[in-house]
């Protein structure tokens, strides 16, 4: 019986024990879910809604621990919860919005493992036309070509070209064939990449005036654009040269004549036509071209059928890179203007698209979609001396090929040798005809200076840089060419496309500052099938930073020359005597310099300025008709 007392006492309290647990716990509860809506109202900012699950308001509260019969009923804490979130709902956004706000509950892990993107190239890009690099066996004779005009044949004739080199084989018939399509069919545009010194210029200059000899109009109507005005000249020559006994003419506008000048070279106004175009060919500089479409009355763009972008890399990197724009702009302009009322028909739809032959040219052309898509190419085709396939995976935007008859060298020195290595080539191992590289103007000058003490005059040395005027640069070029010159040291200024015949060897004084420029410098020898060699010189802090500009080309080592200590310290008694004499010129020169600039200032100030009997009247003159 005691037992029996104790048990349903103990029953009892035990129950109460547990009614109290429960009320408690519902307290705790409650009291939880005001904290919650505190917090929450305080939380405002996102609008979000906390929403307690009842299972997590029940393992927090600990309720879970109590057996099912002596749990708080599952209504009860419905409408506990339900109380709370009425209280909160107004404040519930819609799901759309919810979305919106992008919530991010923390302490989840459904983060996904980002797939790799690959690096697809386009299909143009990816599948080039493969250019072979070898010019030692041409098998494209040029007399065997049916579809080359004769005139043109017989120029190449008396030109010395018998083959045609491979990117040329390619190129040309591809262009010619372009323009042999119906009207409508526009042309492909097309990138050439292909070796320093492989012909590349030959690839457009021959297929444009081909196709141009077929039409006769006073209209521009190819234009070739150029980085430099070295470049220009250059490329106006070939063109002259090819388009003899064709009708065409050839214009070079590129800033070494005045402006004014070169409008009336291109220009003439008639009576009946207004302004017409003498010229069919227009070799330029980017800054002049701009210069033209700005000033120059008449010039027009809008029969333009080939533009030409020679060393297309450098030109976009050019201060004046938005020549591109205004050309567009000036073509859509015209266009715009020329046809107010667009028809409907064959011929309104022909005259209203703009279908400008863009060709592309570059030895260091990078096969990268995100610089050539500001070119706005029409279904381009690439013609590369890159094997893009063989590297899929590898950055071919950075691959860049010399040529096979190159040889490429560096020797590593301490900065005092580096002078005493630059004349051991000339002095002993009679180098000539040497294109040298220096990284600036002064440097160039003095080692002009120096080395033309330093050899007694016996070496012919000549610098070629800014600092000179477009005669003097001719000119020294004319007599490197003509070898009354043995050595020229220059910037890079002539490291891009110029073309020096017999140019033996190339010694980079300073190395290149990045793979381009290493390219275009060692590519001033080792052109058209001819043997080359190249040689950079390094200090021992600099072989980690050429080696890695090598690799940023996906160029593989060259070998180093080793130079032998005893040869060098031959040499130095005589380039100690030098660089003294040397440093006394340049003093002496300096010193010159200041006083002639003192004399001219004093003569300014002491001489009033006359003024010329019709200054005013010459300002705003119009143009000579
Ligand atoms: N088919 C050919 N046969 C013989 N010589 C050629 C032929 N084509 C071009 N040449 C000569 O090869 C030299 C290099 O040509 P070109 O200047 O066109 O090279 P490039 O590829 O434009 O070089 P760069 O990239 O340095 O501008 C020139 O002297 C040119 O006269």
């Amino acid at each position: 019986m005691d037992l029996f007392v104790i048990n349903r006492y103990k029953e009892n309290n035990e129950k109460d024990d547990l009614i109290n647990q429960e009320t408690l716990h519902l307290q705790r509860l409650k009291q939880k879910i005001e904290e919650r809506k505190k917090t929450h109202r305080k939380s405002q900012i996102n609008n979000d809604v906390i929403v307690i699950k009842n299972d997590e308001l029940l393992r927090d509260s600990g309720l879970q621990d109590i057996p099912a019969e002596n749990k708080i009923s599952e209504p009860e804490l419905k409408s506990a919860e339900a109380k709370s979130n009425n209280e909160i709902q107004p404040k519930r956004k819609k799901k759309s919005e919810q979305v919106s706000t992008e919530f991010k509950v923390l302490g989840t892990t459904d983060f996904e493992k980002k797939s790799k993107v690959e690096r697809v190239l386009p299909y143009w890009l990816s599948h080039a036309y493969s250019v072979s690099k070898n010019l030692q066996t041409l098998t494209c004779k040029v007399e065997n070509q049916s579809w080359l005009h004769n005139t043109l044949l017989t120029t190449l004739t008396s030109e010395g070209v018998t083959h045609f080199f491979p990117v040329q084989e390619q190129v040309i018939p591809f262009i010619i064939q372009q323009h042999q399509h119906p009207e409508l069919l526009r042309p492909h545009d097309i990138c050439v990449s292909a070796p320093t010194g492989s012909g590349k210029t030959l690839s457009f200059v021959l297929p444009i005036i081909q196709v141009l000899m077929n039409e006769i109009g006073h209209h521009i109507r190819a234009l070739v654009v150029l980085p430099v005005q070295e470049l220009a000249i250059q490329v106006a020559q070939v063109f002259k040269k090819y388009c003899t006994n064709t009708g065409l003419r050839v214009q070079l506008l590129s800033g070494s004549t005045p402006l004014q000048k070169e409008q009336q070279q291109i220009m003439r106004f008639t009576e009946t036509l207004k302004w017409i175009c003498e010229i069919d060919i227009i070799v330029c500089t980017a800054g002049r071209l701009v210069e033209h479409l700005q000033n120059t009355e008449g010039f027009s763009l809008k029969n333009l059928k080939f533009l030409v972008i020679d060393e297309a890399d450098r030109i976009m990197d050019n201060i004046q890179n938005d020549w591109l724009y205004h050309m567009e702009k000036h073509i859509k302009m015209e266009n715009h203007t020329s046809n107010k009322v667009p028809h409907l028909n064959w011929v309104g739809l022909n005259s209203q698209r703009s279908s400008v032959h863009k060709l592309l040219f570059s030895a260091t052309l990078s096969p990268d979609p995100e610089l050539l898509e500001e070119w706005g190419l029409f279904q381009p085709k690439l013609f590369s001396a890159i094997p893009i396939q063989d590297h899929p995976d590898s950055n071919v935007s950075k691959k860049y090929t010399t040529p096979d008859e190159l040889q490429e060298q560096y020797v590593v020195c301490s900065a005092e040798e580096k002078p005493l290595i630059f004349y051991y080539f000339f002095a002993e191992l009679k180098w000539d005809k040497t294109l040298c590289f220096t990284n600036s103007s002064q440097s160039a000058h003095r080692l002009t200076v120096l080395l033309n003490i330093w050899s007694k005059g016996n070496l012919k040395v000549a610098e070629l840089s800014a600092a000179l005027d477009r005669t003097s640069r001719e000119l020294v070029l004319r007599k490197f060419k003509q070898s009354e010159i043995n050595v020229i040291i220059c910037t890079d200024a002539l490291a891009r496309g110029i073309d020096i015949p017999d140019c033996n060897y190339v010694i980079s004084y300073d190395p290149p500052r990045n793979i381009k420029t290493y390219v275009h410098r060692v590519g001033r020898t080792g052109r058209a099938g001819r043997i080359g060699n190249a040689v950079t010189i390094i200090v021992h802090n600099q072989v980690q930073m050429f080696k890695d500009i090598l690799q940023s080309g996906g160029k593989s080592d060259i070998p180093q020359l080793e130079m032998q200590n005893d040869i060098l310290q031959d040499l130095m008694p005589g380039y100690q005597n030098a660089i003294r004499e040397t440093k006394q010129s340049i003093d002496n020169e300096i010193h010159d310099k200041v006083k002639k600039s003192k004399e001219l200032k004093r003569m300014s100030k002491s001489k009033p300025r006359k003024r010329k009997h019709n200054e005013n009247k010459s300002l705003n003159v119009p143009m000579e008709q």
